[in-house]
């Protein structure tokens, strides 16, 4: 039988798409290369190829994963269920914990793996602590059309955000998006592999600064460039109910 999601999550303990080793600043450390039991496997990692990947996602996967082997790249897992943040966590700072009823919450599933398979957003991503850069390798489904071939704006920002996003996680814990601003500049076919390079531009207090760029993978087409503020929240006692 299936557990709630609250207990999983007590289970799984920390993030598991982040670099291993990593963790929330001021949290406790991660338990370190822990075994894995039956329910974990039942999670699986999306962050890998599957027959749904093209050659130029197969060829970029293989790259970055060489990258990998000297340990300034690491390769993130993603998972239906992976959470961005712990449970505990999340409810330390949630501004109102009662909108996260268990039984909405047990059924809840990460956006951008809630398709089936090669049918909307196929990825993964590389981080650099070194460089401070997330690299997301990108293919967008038939099921993201927005104009005739090509994708949605919106798969575009949603990806965008997830990548962003990731990279403001593992610089600053517990955020949420205040601001994301995208320029489209040309329309990106359906089916195609992208690259989104995403860096930190700076830290000012709870507010972490974020650009990124989505290109062709021979980076002869910039087709969006993007801009993100990502806010630290804080623990829910200090903020202001809404
Ligand atoms: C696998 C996992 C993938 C992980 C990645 C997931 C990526 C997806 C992430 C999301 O999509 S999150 C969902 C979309 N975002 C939201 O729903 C957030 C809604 N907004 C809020 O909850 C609050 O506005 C927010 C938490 C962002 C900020 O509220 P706070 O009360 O904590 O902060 P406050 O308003 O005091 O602002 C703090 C600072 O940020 C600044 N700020 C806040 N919002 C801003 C804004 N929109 N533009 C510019 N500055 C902004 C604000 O001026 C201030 O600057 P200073 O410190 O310099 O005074």
């Amino acid at each position: 039988m299936l557990r709630s999601c609250a207990a999983r999550l007590r289970t799984l303990g920390a993030p598991r798409w982040l670099p291993e080793g990593w963790r929330a600043p001021g949290s406790e450390p991660r338990a370190a290369q822990r075994s894995f039991s039956s329910e974990e496997v039942f999670h699986k990692d999306y962050a890998v190829p599957n027959p749904s990947w093209n050659k130029d996602l197969r060829l970029l996967f293989d790259q970055f994963t060489k990258k990998c082997e000297d340990g300034s790249w690491k390769r993130l897992s993603s998972y239906k269920r992976g959470c961005a943040l712990r449970v505990k966590d999340f409810q330390t700072h949630f501004l109102d914990p009662k909108h996260m009823k268990e039984e909405q919450t047990s059924k809840a599933q990460l956006f951008t793996r809630s398709f089936d398979e090669g049918l909307g957003f196929e990825y993964v991503m590389f981080y650099s602590d070194v460089e401070k850069r997330m690299v997301c390798l990108f293919q967008g489904g038939p099921h993201l059309e927005g104009a005739p071939g090509f994708l949605h704006g919106g798969a575009i920002a949603t990806i965008v955000d997830t990548t962003t996003g990731t990279c403001a996680v593992i610089t600053g814990g517990v955020v949420m998006t205040a601001n994301l601003n995208i320029n489209y500049k040309r329309p990106v076919p359906l089916c195609s592999v992208v690259v989104i390079n995403c860096q930190l531009d700076k830290v000012e207090g709870r507010k972490i600064f974020i650009s990124c760029s989505v290109q062709s993978v021979d980076e002869k087409t910039l087709y969006s460039e993007a801009t993100s503020l990502f806010v630290k929240l804080e623990p829910k006692s200090d903020i202001k109910s809404c």
